[in-house]
């Protein structure tokens, strides 16, 4: 669903990601980790078509999102680290209008039913979100994805000032997307998290991916092992 094969890609002469390959199913979760400045934000630039290799190729459900920047992006949500949404809006007003948007409009049940599946309190729905924390704007984000019904969401640092409350039911709301098939990337420093919510995670460093490892089974995976692989190569 997401793919990026060889790719070479940067900013203005200067190479940020190196042979960089990364693919990603259907009903996946990857986690990218990596220090500040590896290229995690860069790598979801690709898929955004805001950035476009140098060399290699990328792809969404297929499609090179560089040539056809709209028609990948109607596959994609992108949710950034602070979720921008109308704030004197409430929240089905912020989906009614988003989703009117994109001309994928299904109307207010369809409304209420993706709010209440990405987790937001009823009593929230018409509350304008210029009050709701972090926590509470990207249930608000994962509702309009839900609604677009997308095959590919993008997240940068999604757990990134959550409490852990409030961070175990997000990773509980990505497994959910999971369940219906979607492929997930998630750029993040959240170790914990991510050996939580991925099926896998991959380690870049400097543009480089360095390694991935997967979940094994039921121990899913070693968090001793992996704070040692970040702490020795990316952070
Ligand atoms: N628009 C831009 N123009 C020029 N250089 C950029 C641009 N955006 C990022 N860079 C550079 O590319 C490199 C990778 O940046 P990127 O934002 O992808 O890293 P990151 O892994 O997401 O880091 P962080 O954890 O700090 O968000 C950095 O050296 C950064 O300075």
């Amino acid at each position: 669903m997401l793919q990026a094969s060889a790719v070479v890609a940067g900013y203005g002469g200067k190479t940020i990601l190196q042979h960089l390959d990364l693919h990603i199913g259907a009903g996946e979760i990857y986690a990218l980790l990596g220090a500040n400045g590896a290229g995690k934000t860069t790598t979801l630039s690709l898929f955004l078509g805001f950035v476009a290799p140098a060399a290699g190729h990328v792809r969404v459900d297929g499609i090179d999102p560089v040539a056809q920047p709209d028609e990948a992006r109607r596959r994609l949500a992108y949710i950034p680290e602070n979720v921008a949404l109308y704030e004197h809006l409430t929240a089905r007003e912020n989906v009614a209008y988003l989703l009117d948007l994109a001309g994928q409009n299904d109307g207010p049940a369809a409304i209420d039913t993706a709010l209440a599946a990405a987790g937001l309190a009823a009593a929230a729905f018409d509350r304008r979100v210029s009050g709701f924390s972090k926590g509470m704007r990207q249930k608000v984000a994962i509702a309009l994805a839900l609604a677009r019904k997308v095959p590919a969401l993008l997240l940068d640092e999604p757990t990134s000032g959550l409490d852990p409350q409030a961070t175990t039911e997000f990773n509980r709301l990505l497994g959910v997307l999971r369940g219906q098939g979607v492929a997930i990337l998630m750029v993040t420093h959240d170790l914990l998290s991510a050996a939580d919510a991925a099926d896998r995670i991959g380690f870049i460093d400097a543009g480089r991916l360095l390694e991935e490892v997967a979940a094994a089974g039921d121990d899913r995976f070693d968090v001793r092992a992996l704070h040692r692989r970040y702490g020795g190569h990316a952070a």
